[in-house]
């Protein structure tokens, strides 16, 4: 027999089921925050929820840490700037065959197991990402030479054709999809997994972005969690250094989202139990919201 306080949360979730019905929510995984077993099944059965009353999930996935690992045991250290690897050929080959092939499967296998019908994608099939080589900036105060900064082969999205998620979505079919993106020129880049989820719900019109991660939030100068933050607050934080690091893709994307005309986008606690379905389907978000 359920509890009352269970039923309490499912009558909590009704208004948020009937309002999210066929929306599209763009769900991105980073790999800091697939880190224990029993929050990897709780991911996997929330997007399995979704699914089942009538939303539209797509999954966009990391894996940076996978992809040191692997590196590491080849002898590789990973070298970061601004948050994005620095990608030799040699390390391309690692993050399209760790990101395409590891842990794209993982995520697949899992949703399946809980009674989806997950179907993972690279951004070369159906020809879905495409991108250029990403022009990096300095930011001030890094102590880097050059205005633009060479990282080898790291892409930025130009256009993603979203025809293959829309069939999957019509299917009742998942996307799990690994941020690879081709170029005119027949490249293969490596582009930050925010990036992708950002430019993927944008061109979805998707009711929401999630960026689930390994921190409860944007954290202020304070060290405090930010409930929200907005484009100014942003670029004053970045600007002090308080915002850094992988968070800066994050805030960056997340802002070109809420331009862009998706509903709300939201920097999310990978590592709390089912932090999408309470997000989703709550009164109380949790991590912080990003707004214009
Ligand atoms: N202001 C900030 N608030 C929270 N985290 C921050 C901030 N600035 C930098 N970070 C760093 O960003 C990291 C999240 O980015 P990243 O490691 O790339 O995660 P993911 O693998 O989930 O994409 C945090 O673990 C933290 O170290
Ligand atoms: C250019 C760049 O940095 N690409 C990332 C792609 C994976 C990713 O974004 O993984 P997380 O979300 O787990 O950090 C990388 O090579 O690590």
């Amino acid at each position: 027999m359920p509890s009352s306080s269970s039923v309490g949360l499912l009558i909590e979730a009704l208004p948020y089921i009937r309002k999210f019905q066929g929306k599209t929510f763009v769900i991105k995984y980073g790999g800091n925050a697939m880190v224990d077993p029993a929050l990897k099944d709780g991911f996997a059965r929330d997007i399995v929820l979704m699914k089942l009353v009538g939303m539209n999930p797509v999954v966009v996935h990391g894996g940076g840490p996978q992809i040191g690992r692997l590196l590491s045991r080849i002898g590789k250290e990973s070298q970061f700037v601004q948050g994005m690897r620095v990608t030799d050929q040699e390390t391309m080959d690692v993050v399209e065959m760790v990101l395409g092939g590891l842990v794209n499967k993982e995520i697949v296998h899992l949703i399946n197991r809980h009674g989806g019908k997950a179907v993972g994608l690279s951004g070369k099939d159906g020809a879905m990402i495409k991108a250029r080589k990403l022009a990096l900036h300095a930011v001030p105060g890094e102590g880097l030479p050059s205005e633009i900064i060479d990282i080898g082969h790291v892409g930025e999205v130009t256009g993603i054709n979203a025809e293959l998620v829309s069939l999957l979505d019509g299917g009742d079919f998942i996307p799990v999809i690994a941020p690879i993106g081709i170029g005119d020129d027949g490249a293969t880049y490596n582009i930050n997994a925010d990036l992708v989820a950002g430019s993927l719900a944008a061109t979805l019109s998707a009711e929401k972005l999630l960026l689930l991660t390994n921190t409860a939030g944007v954290l202020g100068a304070d060290g405090q969690l930010m409930a929200r933050v907005d484009a100014a607050h942003v670029e004053r934080l970045v600007a002090e250094g308080v915002i850094h690091g992988g968070m800066l893709p994050k805030v960056r994307c997340a802002l070109d989202a809420v331009a862009a005309g998706v509903g709300s986008a939201h920097i999310v606690d990978g590592r709390v139990a089912h932090a999408v379905l309470l997000e989703v389907l709550t009164d109380d978000g949790v991590g912080t919201l990003i707004h214009a």
